[in-house]
């Protein structure tokens, strides 16, 4: 998109290089090798917030999070296994993994080291511009994907969803503006994401969720992202058409995560 906020163009132009070594470490015709050997399907990412939804359940999505480019190190004691598994105690629905090392201090390891001990869905919450990363979560041990409509276009979003699906991945698609939902409604994606956070100020605002979620015609589920503190702010959205809460610094920060992750589902 010609006006994508400078951080993630910052964030895009070094990912780009580092695929690139990537690629050349390993090319894609043995990523897709690795798929082939997988054992296990995909664990439904969507499925799993639909039926926590039907059974009354607060869906929230539990971010593993070392820290970020506006906040630098949430938690400096990060254990991304341990965490995996106290959200899995306490009631979250799906997990969202930080792949992305140079600005998130994620890994890609993370999701096969979760995967093997903990059943939730996990979503790979990286920038994705080009679709051997696709196959790259899939064989990596993810269930969902996320896009960012600030950074593709509708016929990249469109191709990527399809591979995803393809792959059996379900796909987060993440808007900011009224004038990414229109491009995120002409595709096929179910699931929406809304940031609360503004890219180009890091100004954080959960009435975006309330906003934009207005826009979305019955039949896709739309999940608030970012800046989600209290049970309050959970119940405030709730009755505003948000279906589901993707939630990572407020319970990174507290000493007690598992206790913090048991007052948001209420
Ligand atoms: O830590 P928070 O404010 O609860 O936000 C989680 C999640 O929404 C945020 O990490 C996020 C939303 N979209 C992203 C895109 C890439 C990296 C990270 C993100």
């Amino acid at each position: 998109m010609s006006d994508i906020p400078d951080i993630l163009k910052r964030i895009v132009d070094y990912k780009v290089g580092e695929l690139a070594r990537t690629k050349a470490d390993m090319p894609l015709a043995e990523v897709q090798a690795r798929i082939a050997d997988l054992e296990d399907q995909p664990r439904g990412f969507e499925a799993a917030i639909v039926n926590a939804c039907g059974s009354g359940w607060t869906p929230i999505i539990a971010e593993v999070k070392k820290g970020s480019p506006s906040k630098g190190v949430i938690r400096p004691d990060f254990d991304p296994l341990e965490t995996a598994l106290i959200y899995q105690d306490n009631g979250a629905t799906c997990l969202s993994v930080l792949t992305d090392e140079h600005f998130f201090l994620g890994h890609l390891g993370y999701l096969a080291l979760i995967r093997e001990q903990v059943s939730l869905p996990l979503l790979r919450k990286d920038f994705i511009f080009d679709p051997y990363q696709i196959y790259q979560a899939r064989a990596a041990g993810a269930d969902a994907i996320l896009l960012i409509a600030a950074m593709l276009e509708l016929p990249q979003l469109r191709e990527f969803s399809a591979l995803a699906r393809e792959l059996s991945l379900d796909v987060l698609l993440e808007v900011h503006d009224e004038a990414e939902m229109e491009v995120a409604l002409k595709t096929d994606c179910n699931l929406i994401g809304i940031n609360n956070r503004d890219l180009r100020s890091f100004v954080v605002d959960i009435a975006t969720s309330e906003r934009l979620a207005k826009l979305v015609p019955p039949g896709r589920l739309v999940v608030a992202e970012s800046g989600i503190t209290t049970r309050q702010e959970i119940e405030r959205l709730s009755g505003q058409r948000v279906h589901a809460f993707l939630i990572g610094e407020s319970l990174m920060r507290e000493p007690d995560i598992g206790a913090k992750l048991q007052e948001l589902v209420g």
